[in-house]
């Protein structure tokens, strides 16, 4: 059998969130190492919160420095609203992290959404597919982007990023942004990375906590059922990590890690 996903179950987010910021500092080394930047995409939802807990807490030291200046941000997924609107995600990401890092540290290059084409979704993705583009060379020269990383959550029905169960846009294999504009969950109207950009990632972190996850999560590591996040584990295997909390993951069956590095 190949090689798994990493299931890290903690008993608390504060302890979670300790070990994903040595996580994501090892991730910040690797990237900078490997091309004098890091490179990554983040969720919206309930991930903004912890990533925030893990990142704004003081630094213990030079080896466990949070290198702003070094990264460069990007939306796994967005809606198609402006910047300022409740359902940004970037907005949520600004108001729980961005704006909380302290004013005598870098800030990192955040690339937003282009709000200019909020009206034509495919245009949107299209744009910000270019972003992409320009980051990590052009479409000629790489089939995909690498991210450094992917922090990512899991929704309650088995979905991350804006690629739900069931939907065609998992079936999308050229686009690396692909617009959305029938999401289950409201808004309608997104854009996201494709599953191949996604799977593609050097790494993928999940990030899922509390008991209202433990039966999506019991679908995704027991039965899988071609759910998203399912075909995230599938497409990484051991390049994939879930940080949770025990509540998360109360009654699945699925063998869990001792975190290390
Ligand atoms: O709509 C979204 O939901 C997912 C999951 O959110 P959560 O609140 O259940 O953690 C999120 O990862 C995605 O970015 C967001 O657009």
């Amino acid at each position: 059998m190949g090689k798994q996903a990493n299931l890290y179950a903690f008993p608390s987010v504060d302890e979670l969130a300790s070990a994903l910021r040595a996580y994501v500092l090892q991730c910040q080394e690797a990237g900078i190492a490997r091309h004098g930047a890091f490179k990554v995409a983040v969720s919206g939802g309930s991930l903004p919160k912890t990533l925030a807990k893990a990142l704004l807490a003081p630094s213990e030291g030079s080896n466990d420095a949070v290198k702003w200046d070094k990264w460069e941000i990007f939306f796994a997924d967005e809606r198609a609203v402006p910047l300022d609107h409740e359902d940004s995600n970037y907005k949520l990401v600004k108001d729980e992290l961005l704006d909380k890092i302290p004013d005598d540290q870098p800030k990192p290059t955040v690339h937003a959404i282009d709000t200019q084409y909020l009206d034509d979704t495919q245009e949107l993705a299209d744009q910000y597919e270019q972003v992409l583009v320009k980051s990590f060379a052009s479409r000629d020269s790489v089939k995909l982007p690498i991210f450094d990383l992917l922090l990512l959550g899991c929704g309650p029905d088995g979905h991350t990023c804006s690629l739900f169960p069931g939907h065609e846009l998992l079936r999308e294999t050229s686009a690396w942004v692909a617009p959305i504009e029938d999401s289950p969950k409201p808004p309608a109207k997104r854009i996201t990375l494709t599953l191949p950009v996604v799977n593609h990632a050097v790494r993928v972190a999940f990030v899922a906590t509390g008991g209202g996850k433990k039966d999506i999560m019991k679908e995704i590591f027991e039965e899988g059922k071609g759910l998203p996040c399912a075909l995230v584990n599938e497409g990484t295997g051991d390049r994939c990590s879930w940080f949770v909390d025990n509540a998360a993951v109360e009654g699945v069956v699925y063998q869990r890690r001792p975190f290390s590095l």
